[in-house]
């Protein structure tokens, strides 16, 4: 039989008529052999290639397959734990964003009282995922499970929503940060846009609906300039690509609200601090570098005006997210088709009374007993307002929202938290 070399380049004598020319057969020969191998080289080396590429692949998503944090009876058994409802007429509550500053103090609050919940986070790194894994430790010693999982998972979503029938979602995992927008901007598409229809996706076509209350930004009223910001000004010229995305939440919701019935409520937090805090907040990364002797970097606006942020403390933006859930009526549809108008409703919650930036720090200074190394810029056009102000008149009137801690308390418990949480570490790990 012959080789697969030879059935490629047949070498018979015979074939060739001429037997002058015999000698520069045998170098043609030679020479097509030696071509021949070469071939068949490179076609191992192709094979080779590609079963070590496939290969790879199998590996991968077996590596995922096996490591999958989710999934399985024991898993199943722990989800519906952790959304067991304690109390008359209680919730089951999604919470997205769960290991985030806002979601994990709210997964507490809603415990506390008897909800049930199951969180919901990436973990992702654009902030140290370790003080993420500790706010999960935390909620873990309250019964509260965080499933690790990406919103745009909608396989996990739907498993959740088989396991459990969640009257409640809220909705606070996002993409966060004005500035990193700049740096990062498809993050807040992947989570901010993408990821908020996967789960809307999910929530539509659930046979109860659940209710939906989500966390959109005071960034959203951008260039208004109408003191203190309400809810029916403007919101259509953005400064930075994080609002443009949160206004876009405000849009999408409304879509779905209207096909499909979903109860949507909007929340309009307006930069929320304290303990448990995010890291790549100023007073969170002011407050480090205070400790470590390191200079900040304070913006200032136009002709040296400072900055003004209407500081909210967590606790109180705790009581208007459930100040939220309780007052949120039933979604109207079920299985993707509306079965009448549902509610919509935005809220701002935020403190009232703007502080200026350097009035923050040295707030900060006499918490900490240290003078901060102050470096005053003036405001790179990198996404920022120059002040924010809520009106919080309608949360007020809605579900009686009245936020009741001031900045310098607020930051004294931050502070304290910070110091008990690093120790003489000061944040360096
Ligand atoms: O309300 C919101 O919707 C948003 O609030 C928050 O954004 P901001 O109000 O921009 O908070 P934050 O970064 O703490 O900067 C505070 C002030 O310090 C100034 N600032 C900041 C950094 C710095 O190095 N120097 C400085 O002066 C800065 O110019 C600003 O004046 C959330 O991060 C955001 O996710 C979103 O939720």
């Amino acid at each position: 039989m012959p080789s697969l070399e030879e059935e490629l380049f047949p070498s018979t004598p015979g074939k060739f008529k001429d037997k002058g020319s015999l000698s520069m057969n045998r170098q043609f020969h030679r020479c097509f052999a030696s071509t021949s191998t070469m071939f068949l080289w490179a076609l191992f080396l192709i094979a080779l290639t590609a079963s070590y590429l496939s290969f790879q692949s199998f590996m991968d998503s077996g590596t995922r397959y096996f490591s999958s944090t989710w999934g399985g009876l024991h898993w199943e058994k722990q989800v519906r734990n952790s959304a067991q409802i304690h109390r008359k007429n209680g919730f089951s509550v999604l919470v997205t964003g769960a290991a985030g500053f806002v979601g994990s103090h709210v997964s507490l609050a809603l415990k506390k009282r008897g909800d049930g919940v199951v969180g919901l986070d990436n973990f992702n790194s654009y902030y140290d995922p370790s003080l993420k894994k500790a706010r999960k430790s935390l909620l873990s010693s309250h019964n509260i499970l965080i499933v690790e999982g990406d919103l745009n998972d909608a396989r996990l979503l739907g498993k959740l929503f088989d396991i459990v029938q969640f009257t409640h979602v809220m909705h606070l995992a996002a993409q966060a940060g004005v500035r990193y927008a700049m740096e990062n901007p498809h993050s807040y598409v992947h989570s901010n846009i993408a990821g908020l229809v996967t789960l809307l996706e999910i929530c539509k076509n659930a046979d109860r609906q659940p209710a939906i209350v989500w966390a959109s930004s005071s960034s959203v009223y951008g260039l208004n300039e109408e003191v203190p910001f309400s809810e029916s000004d403007r919101t259509d010229r953005p400064a930075s690509l994080y609002a443009a995305t949160k206004k876009a939440g405000e849009s999408i919701t409304h879509t779905y609200n209207h096909i499909y019935g979903l109860s949507i409520t909007g929340l309009r937090f307006f930069t929320v601090y304290g303990p448990w805090g995010r890291p790549d907040m100023a007073y969170f990364s002011f407050t480090k570098s205070i400790l470590q002797g390191k200079p900040i970097t304070i913006y200032r606006g136009k002709n040296r005006v400072d900055l003004a942020r209407d500081f909210t403390y967590i606790d109180d933006v705790v009581k208007g997210c459930i100040g939220s859930l309780d007052t949120a009526k039933k979604s109207t549809g079920s299985g993707g088709k509306k079965r009448g108008p549902a509610q919509y409703r935005i809220f701002n919650l935020g403190n009232t009374s703007p502080v200026t930036v350097p009035m923050m720090v040295g707030m900060l200074e006499r918490h900490l007993k240290v003078k901060a190394k102050k470096h005053f810029v003036e405001m790179p056009g990198n996404g920022d307002v120059p002040f924010t102000h809520a009106n919080i008149s309608l949360a007020r009137k809605e579900f009686g929202y009245k936020p009741t801690t001031d900045l310098q308390t607020g930051l004294k418990k931050f502070v304290k938290w910070y110091l008990a949480y690093y120790g003489d570490n000061h944040g360096k790990l």
